[in-house]
């Protein structure tokens, strides 16, 4: 590709906004596709998204906003998607006849697909229909508002094809933000995705009042699991103590900026699911995926206390004693 690409991005959300703009920092191009006149607007006319994203302030003059779906994708060399995971089959397959034939797509997501049990590298492809060499997924320690303060932090860019992983980690490298390739397509997604089931935990062990000893407990076993998930759907073991595994799962179990972790929080406060998910500022990904990761697990025959004890909470309302009896017993078993 080399020298300035044409990026859109569909979605105009914290991380889609965040993204963007490191992207339009590597001097590229950059346009913001989302459903909202009033944040195509505000991107387009105010040069901000205050709406989502406000900590990035002033946006620069290579990114624009659109929400015409033809006109935001015509030009467009590489496609990212960042939208709330459970939407993105049926906000993506508005987009099937209108992208360019050789345009690359990138997932921002992290979550699985509720009722299907599915990846978003797999639900992407099937809305798009698209070959897996034109895929690529990019996770990792990204909380976005630290992004978008331009603090410095890293991220893997996955894909089958090296080449379109090489020309996506080219298109996001600025002095703040370090892409690294690999081909781990499965592992990136499942770490990014199952490591917010960890965080709600996280969060709602802390929203209870304990402190570190108990966090520790709940990360141990959480990278545990979703180690052993990644490995029975093909991942390699090491994607998980990387970027996109460890690294992501301290940047959000550790802070109240994740949505997963905020929560969960106010689960372990005393909130009800209602309150808490009006409460969120944007999706806590880990709620709807808690299930689906357990139907994988089910299909794939891991056992996940973790995941199992969140279930119970999410489901029938247990408190965050009754959540972590469940996970210490299911450990001796
Ligand atoms: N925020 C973060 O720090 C990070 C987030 N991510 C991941 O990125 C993804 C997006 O998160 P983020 O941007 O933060 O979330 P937000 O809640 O801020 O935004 C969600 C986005 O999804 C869009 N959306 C929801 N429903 C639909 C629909 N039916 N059709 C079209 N668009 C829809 C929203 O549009 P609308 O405005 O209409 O609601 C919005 O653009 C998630 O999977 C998250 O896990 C990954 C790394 C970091
Ligand atoms: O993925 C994340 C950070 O890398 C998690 O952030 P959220 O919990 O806010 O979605």
């Amino acid at each position: 590709m080399g020298g300035m690409t044409n990026v859109t991005v569909l979605g105009a959300g914290a991380w889609g906004t965040g993204f963007g703009r490191v992207v339009a920092d590597a001097g590229n191009d950059v346009t913001m596709w989302a459903i909202e006149p009033e944040i195509v607007a505000d991107i387009r006319e105010n040069h901000q998204n205050s709406y989502r994203l406000p900590a990035a302030g002033t946006l620069p003059a290579n990114m624009t906003a659109t929400g015409d779906r033809a006109e935001a994708v015509k030009n467009a060399e590489i496609i990212v998607v960042a939208i709330a995971a459970q939407f993105a089959r049926v906000a993506l397959q508005e987009f099937k006849d209108l992208i360019p034939a050789s345009a690359i797509v990138v997932s921002l997501m992290k979550g699985v697909e509720k009722n299907t049990g599915k990846r978003m590298d797999e639900v992407v492809r099937e809305a798009l229909d698209l070959p897996a060499s034109r895929f690529v997924a990019v996770s990792g320690p990204n909380l976005s508002k630290q992004v978008a303060l331009r603090q410095p932090t890293g991220a893997v860019v996955a894909s089958e094809n090296d080449d379109a992983a090489q020309a996506v980690a080219d298109a996001c490298r600025t002095d703040y933000f370090y892409p690294v390739t690999s081909n781990d397509v499965v592992g990136v997604e499942m770490a990014g995705s199952l490591k917010n089931v960890t965080a709600l935990a996280v969060g709602m062990s802390h929203g209870a009042g304990n402190g570190e000893n108990t966090a520790g407990v709940i990360m141990m076993m959480g990278l545990n699991e979703l180690t052993r998930l990644g490995e029975a759907a093909g991942a390699q073991a090491e994607t998980f103590q990387g970027l996109a595994g460890f690294g992501d799962l301290v940047a959000t179990c550790s802070s109240p900026l994740s949505r997963n972790y905020t929560f969960g929080f106010n689960l372990g406060k005393g909130m009800s699911i209602e309150e808490a998910t009006a409460a969120s500022d944007g999706v806590a990904e880990g709620v709807a995926t808690t299930a689906a990761v357990l139907e994988l697990a089910g299909r794939l025959g891991v056992s996940m206390p973790l995941a199992e004890a969140m279930n119970h909470v999410l489901k029938d309302g247990y408190s965050f004693q009754q959540m972590f009896a469940a996970l210490m017993n299911a450990q001796g078993e």
